[in-house]
């Protein structure tokens, strides 16, 4: 692991030419592979950076790895990726790192990343293998609701083309009808309901394609392709374990969904506190329903957070993982984050210093997989 570090560390600074080297050789090489790929490359290119970065560094958790290589696999069938790509796709990732690891690389070093690259492409094809045999590539879903709770924010509810499997806390990708093959992620809103519908909450964000597309521009009737759900944000309910959730924007999605999950078991003694932050209180879109819920379920508790306006009436004012810092004592809970990238890491870290254990803090980063 150590060689792959080494030379990771000497390309992560040229990470931006290494990887347009490794599509340059990718798509001369291999020209029947750039259909797979979105026709604009800039936000596809630092993707692949970042989770050849998190599996290195991921070796150190090797179930974890598995877990979400597995679902990577899976996940890699929506593009239409065969078995048969993975071996000229590691043939030129190699020749890319060699041409701009310099003289860290060597035969150990080549030999070392030929065998992650092994390892980390057989377990991405199971996976995708195993799906095959349960599961299409990827489902197609029409929008048959689409509702604008703020200026930018849209709830869409669509109808998958087939039964679709998910669980409260978890996300999945998506594609528009009008920018193919760009895919985000996206949180689940609810829990799985009997009727099979799905709810996502997006905000369009500047420079934002498939978020501005879904705000902006769709409307029922239109069909939007599902990739499998992925993410291990979720709760098991049946421990009763006391639960906190950080959610910040749009993080209240996967939220709601845990807490409508939370409703379906009962409360069975345990208490769930929620703290939803945003930056005024009209973002606050969807507390109106929380505080339904909690009027009904005295173990739930929802408080509202206002980073950027000042002291208002029943609501808390601060930077959302701040104010939970002083809240407390939050020792014996289970903890849940979602919303913006920074927020979670803050979250992360007031959590760690206020005594929750490491393996009891659960988040996804979903806003670092999939800007716009
Ligand atoms: N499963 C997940 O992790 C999900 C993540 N998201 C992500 O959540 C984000 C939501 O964005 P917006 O609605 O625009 O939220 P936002 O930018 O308006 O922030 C909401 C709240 O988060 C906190 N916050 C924001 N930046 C912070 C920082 N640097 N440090 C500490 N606290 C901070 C503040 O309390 C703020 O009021 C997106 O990045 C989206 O991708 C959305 C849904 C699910």
């Amino acid at each position: 692991m150590e060689l792959i570090r080494a030379s990771l560390a000497v390309v992560e600074p040229v990470a931006d030419r290494a990887t347009a080297h490794f599509y340059a050789l990718l798509f001369l090489h291999h020209p029947e592979v750039r259909s797979l790929f979105p026709a604009a490359m800039d936000v596809q290119r630092d993707r692949l950076f970042r989770a050849l970065l998190a599996a290195a560094r991921g070796a150190e958790d090797p179930v974890a790895l598995r877990t979400r290589l597995g679902e990577l696999g899976r996940g890699h069938r929506r593009y239409g990726t065969l078995t048969g790509h993975y071996p000229p796709v590691g043939e030129c990732l190699v020749q890319a790192l060699a041409r701009y690891a310099g003289a860290r690389w060597d035969a150990d070093t080549e030999l070392a990343w030929r065998r992650v690259y092994r390892l980390i492409s057989t377990i991405m094809i199971e996976a995708a293998e195993e799906a095959a045999r349960t599961s299409p590539p990827w489902w197609q879903g029409e929008v048959v609701r689409h509702e604008r709770r703020t200026r930018d924010v849209a709830v869409i509810t669509v109808r998958p083309d087939q039964a679709y499997r998910y669980r409260a806390g978890q996300y999945c990708s998506l594609e528009t009808p009008w920018w193919p093959r760009v895919w985000r992620h996206y949180s689940f809103a609810t829990a799985p309901r009997p009727d099979g519908l799905l709810t996502f909450h997006v905000k369009a964000v500047p420079a934002g394609w498939v978020s501005n597309a879904l705000v902006h521009r769709a409307a029922p009737g239109d069909v939007l392709r599902l990739g499998p759900a992925a993410g291990a944000m979720t709760v098991d309910h049946a421990l009763g374990a006391d639960l906190l959730c950080l959610a910040g924007g749009t993080g209240i999605a996967p939220i709601r969904a845990l807490v409508e999950e939370a409703v379906e078991y009962g409360g069975r003694g345990r208490s769930v506190e929620v703290f939803y932050g945003a930056r005024g209180a009209a973002e606050l879109y969807e507390l109106d329903g929380l505080r339904e819920l909690a009027a009904r379920h005295p173990w739930l508790a929802v408080r509202p957070v206002l980073s950027g306006s000042g002291p208002a009436e029943g609501v808390l004012t601060g930077e959302l993982p701040e104010v939970v810092g002083r809240f407390g004592p939050w020792t014996g809970r289970e903890a849940v984050l979602s919303g913006p990238p920074a927020m979670v890491r803050r979250g992360v870290g007031v959590l760690l210093r206020a005594g929750v254990p490491a393996e009891r803090i659960r988040h996804d980063l979903v806003g670092e997989l999939a800007a716009g």
